[in-house]
């Protein structure tokens, strides 16, 4: 694509070059065949002129006869002077006798002494008697010293016999200034050549060519070519510069014009304009370059953004599709329009089942705040975090935590729902809370329990008028027992007590260990202090068995504070402190004892027990 616009902008520029070039030349060519035709003809008509003297003189002297002006050769002169008037381009009009001797000489006298028998004009006229009007080669003139062209008449006898010449001198001035005239172009050059090829003006003046012989010249093959007129490119054999020609040779006279215009010249606008024009494709070629790359460049950057998205997607593609969490995607109307591997693998459909399904048939509740309506487009999207239960094709159950976002694709908004499989946590958490709430050797709960419980009892109490009752148990010497029978057979007197003591209640009550071998009962729900004592006394009947373990057996008994409400304390806390402390009493009456608590005086500290 840029090549082709650089090579139509190249191919432009050229293309307008050689036309400008040709039509420059064929202009050239015109102008020179103009100038040609005006220049040929001025040149006939000034022949035909002298040519018109030459004949009246010859008439006037045949008429006469030459012996009669020997006498007078002052109106011989007259008379030669009579016809050049008026013909301006003869500088001198004159006769010559047959030995070429100078008879009279038009305006110039001493001129009589002067001989032209040498001069190739009075040569041709004495030698052939058709010679007609003849005319010379270029010559510097005898009396002017100028360089000049003679045109020449024959004079003869009624019986043919040569008489002498009559000549007619042309300055060559005269051809130069009017050939300066109308020379179109610096550098042009206008000549004139006799048909033989001698050359008898040249303009601008090269006098070295003067009389030289262009028959060999490319001119003359022209001419030989094309006989009359034409045109032709060469270069020149006198300066040597290039130049079109335009010939033509005469219609009257032996004579051949040529108009030539310096190529260099005549090319110098073209030259102007093709800077021009070759400057102007340059910049548009360059601008045209400019903005290939600049596109070029662009379209690599967007191909490398194109790769880097396309890695991204494929990045991006491969962690939604292989990511450890179910990936949903839901429309306005709950329908899956697009899932994830693990949504697949985690709900137990096909892919195609998946999209075939609707979200109320996957989600079967929402433990937490649900997730807001789908915002609208331009606003950030809003996450929320819930936890839900999901149901598999299989129906199982099973805890998920959900993070739900609204997302806009081209405009719609959808859901997007990222789940996680939450069973192994939720055991986990389970397994902890119930680590917190029931003790690991026994089984029973332990104290947080117990205030849950007693708490509530209390408020049922208060409100029903009832009482509730604590029981504060610590084994007696207990210590005993691991010190001598080991850990492990105290571990097992520690599990026992807990059956013994569970076996001792009703349904409702509560035994938790406290810690160590303590242990504390909540009886809800009792009518008076003596139901409360009854269990007691029943725990410790029940702790007289002697403990197996293993080898031996071992009598491990309890003692037991009571405290009741709400008689000795409005709250659990208090109750607990004043159970504790009637069991402190129990130990110190001996143990495998129970008391009640009971308000010490106001002026004994601490709290009694009976
Ligand atoms: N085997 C076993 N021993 C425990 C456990 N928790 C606490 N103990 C022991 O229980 C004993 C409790 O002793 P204490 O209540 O201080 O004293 P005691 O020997 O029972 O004497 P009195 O309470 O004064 O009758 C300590 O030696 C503890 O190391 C347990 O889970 N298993």
């Amino acid at each position: 694509m840029g090549g082709v616009l650089l090579v139509a902008a190249v191919g432009l520029a050229l293309y307008t070059l050689i036309s400008l070039r040709m039509e420059t030349m064929e202009a050239g060519r015109k102008t020179a065949e103009v100038v040609n035709l005006a220049l040929s003809e001025q040149i006939e008509l000034t022949l035909e002129a002298v040519d018109l003297a030459l004949k009246g003189a010859k008439d006037n002297l045949a008429r006469q006869g030459l012996a009669s002006y020997r006498q007078d050769p002052e109106r011989l002169e007259d008379m030669l002077r009579d016809h050049r008037i008026g013909v301006p381009s003869i500088s001198a009009l004159y006769v010559t006798d047959d030995r070429g001797d100078m008879q009279a000489y038009s305006g110039f006298a001493q001129a009589r002494q002067i001989n032209i028998s040498d001069r190739d004009y009075f040569l041709a006229q004495a030698m052939r008697r058709d010679t007609g009007l003849y005319i010379s080669t270029a010559h510097i003139g005898r009396i002017s010293q100028r360089w000049q062209i003679a045109l020449s008449r024959r004079m003869e006898s009624s019986n043919g016999k040569f008489l002498g010449v009559v000549v007619a001198s042309i300055d060559i001035n005269y051809f130069e200034s009017f050939f300066n005239a109308v020379l179109p172009l610096k550098g042009s050059t206008a000549i004139l050549l006799r048909r033989d090829g001698h050359l008898l003006v040249r303009a601008p003046r090269v006098e070295a060519a003067f009389d030289r012989d262009f028959r060999s010249s490319e001119l003359f093959t022209q001419i030989d070519q094309q006989e009359y007129q034409g045109t032709y490119e060469a270069t020149s054999s006198i300066d040597h510069r290039q130049r079109l020609v335009s010939f033509r040779a005469g219609q009257r006279f032996p004579i051949i014009s040529t108009v030539s215009l310096d190529k260099h010249e005549l090319l110098s606008p073209w030259r102007l304009n093709a800077w021009r024009i070759g400057l102007a494709a340059a910049v548009s070629i360059g601008l045209i370059g400019g903005l290939l790359s600049v596109i070029n460049r662009q379209l690599l950057q967007m191909e490398r953004q194109a790769a880097a998205l396309a890695a991204s997607e494929e990045r991006f593609h491969h962690l939604v599709e292989h990511g450890a969490d179910i990936l949903l995607v839901l429309d306005e109307t709950g329908k899956i329009i697009e899932a994830n591997q693990q949504a697949c693998i985690g709900l137990g459909y096909t892919r195609e089942a998946l999209l075939a399904t609707n979200m109320d048939q996957i989600e079967i509740s929402v433990s937490s705040a649900a997730p807001e309506p789908l915002a609208p487009e331009g606003r950030p999207p809003a996450i929320s975090t819930t936890e839900a239960h999901y149901r598999r094709a299989g129906g199982e159950e099973f805890p998920v935590e959900v993070r739900t976002s609204t997302v806009h694709l081209r405009g719609r908004p959808l859901l997007l729902i990222q789940a996680r499989d939450i069973s192994e946590r939720k055991a986990l958490q389970e397994l902890l809370e119930r680590a917190a709430k029931y003790d690991n050797l026994t089984g029973l709960p332990t104290r947080p329990v117990f205030i849950d419980r007693a708490e509530q009892a209390l408020v049922v109490a208060g409100r029903m008028h009832r009482m509730v009752g604590i029981l504060f148990i610590d084994l007696d010497r207990f210590k005993a027992v691991n010190d001598q029978l080991g850990h492990a057979a105290g571990d097992t007197v520690l599990k026992e007590a807990a059956v013994r003591l569970t076996d001792c209640l009703r349904q409702m009550d509560t035994v938790c260990r406290f810690g160590g071998d303590e242990f504390v009962v909540l009886l809800p729900e009792v009518e008076s202090e003596e139901d409360v004592r009854i269990v007691a006394e029943k725990i410790l009947i029940a702790f007289e068995k002697p403990f197996e373990l293993g080898v031996a057996a071992m009598s491990v008994t309890a003692s037991i504070g009571i405290a009741l409400f709400p008689n000795h304390g409005r709250d659990v806390e208090e109750l607990l402190c004043h159970a504790d402390a009637a069991m402190y009493q129990a130990k110190q009456a001996g143990r495998d004892e129970l008391r009640t608590y009971h308000e010490p005086p106001d002026d004994v500290p601490g709290g009694g027990a009976v």
